[in-house]
């Protein structure tokens, strides 16, 4: 399986480096970008072959998945660049990352409609990434196959029916991982603030956040009853949850996540309403 990355920034290579070695062999990773350095570095620690956006044509027209992971607002254009590139005949797969972008926008741009659209996260690059996916009718069964092959390298896979569930799967999972990363550096601060020292914050923070996050996967119970387990009656957790619930942290999560749907959702408005 030939597989043409359009676009090797972030999160690209966080899915790069994830499928590098588990493809089964004769699998084969392109990367085109207009970054010389980028393309090197991915070169270099994935043996992945590289081109640089002048000359796509030969990856591209030789691809059986062509991964789009370029920004939202690229996106016109490049598919315009790409579309007398594209071999029809041969039903190359198209599979698309961008935030926002809706699959109906990109077949008209493309002039090509087998597209998935999935939303992969950065976890990716460590084998840990979680991927919510969907598929248009011109999409075979095989290519289907194809396309969960390729993400689930890196984790699991959620398919969903309706792909207006992406906006929604973006405000969770694509864009999640930076919420954790939010919380875990108030965790810092407050660790520092309150005397520890910078070293001894992060081991704490990092593993209260892995070992809670696997207690909860590996639980049967609700995660609202692992956490009244630590809330003793009258002691630290309670002060800090009741704290943190008159601050309104839960609201400002839930309001937070809306808001990344939301821009999902407009990007697909501005950006598809563009022509
Ligand atoms: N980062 C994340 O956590 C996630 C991102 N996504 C989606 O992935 C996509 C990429 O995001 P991210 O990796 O963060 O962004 P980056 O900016 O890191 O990567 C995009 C890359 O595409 C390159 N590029 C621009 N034009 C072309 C072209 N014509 N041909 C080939 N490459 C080109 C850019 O080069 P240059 O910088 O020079 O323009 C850049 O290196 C976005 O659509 C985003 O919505 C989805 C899930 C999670
Ligand atoms: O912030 C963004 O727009 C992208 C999509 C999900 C994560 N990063």
């Amino acid at each position: 399986m030939k597989i043409a990355f359009i676009g090797g920034g972030n999160m690209a290579s966080a899915l790069i480096a994830g499928l590098a070695g588990k493809l089964t062999a004769g699998a084969d990773i392109h990367v085109v970008d207009p970054n010389a350095d980028a393309l090197e570095r991915l070169r270099t620690q994935y043996g992945v072959t590289t081109a640089t956006a002048a000359d796509a044509d030969a990856a591209v027209a030789a691809a059986d998945v062509i991964v789009l992971a370029v920004k939202p607002q690229s996106m016109r254009d490049v598919a315009a660049q790409l579309r007398p590139l594209i071999d029809t005949a041969r039903q190359p797969l198209v599979v698309s990352i961008a935030a926002g972008i809706r699959s109906a926008d990109l077949a008209r741009w493309l002039g090509y409609g087998a597209i998935v659209r999935c939303m992969p996260n950065t976890p990716a690059l460590i084998g840990m990434g979680i991927t919510g996916m969907t598929a248009t009718a011109g999409v075979s069964a095989q290519q289907k196959q194809a396309a969960d092959d390729i993400l689930r390298a890196v984790g699991p896979t959620v398919w969903l029916d309706d792909e207006a569930q992406i906006d929604a799967v973006t405000a969770i999972s694509g864009s999640g991982p930076a919420y954790v990363f939010y919380f875990i550096e108030a965790m810092q601060q407050a660790a520092k603030e309150l005397g520890l020292s910078d070293e001894q914050g992060t081991q704490l923070a990092l593993a209260t956040f892995a070992g809670a996050a696997q207690l909860a996967t590996q639980s049967s119970e609700p995660v609202s009853l692992l956490r009244e387990r630590v809330t003793s009656k009258g002691g630290t957790t309670y002060a800090a949850l009741t704290s943190m619930e008159q601050s309104g942290v839960k609201a400002a999560i839930v309001k937070g996540a809306k808001a990344a749907a939301a821009r999902g959702k407009a990007l697909g408005d501005e950006l598809g309403a563009a022509g």
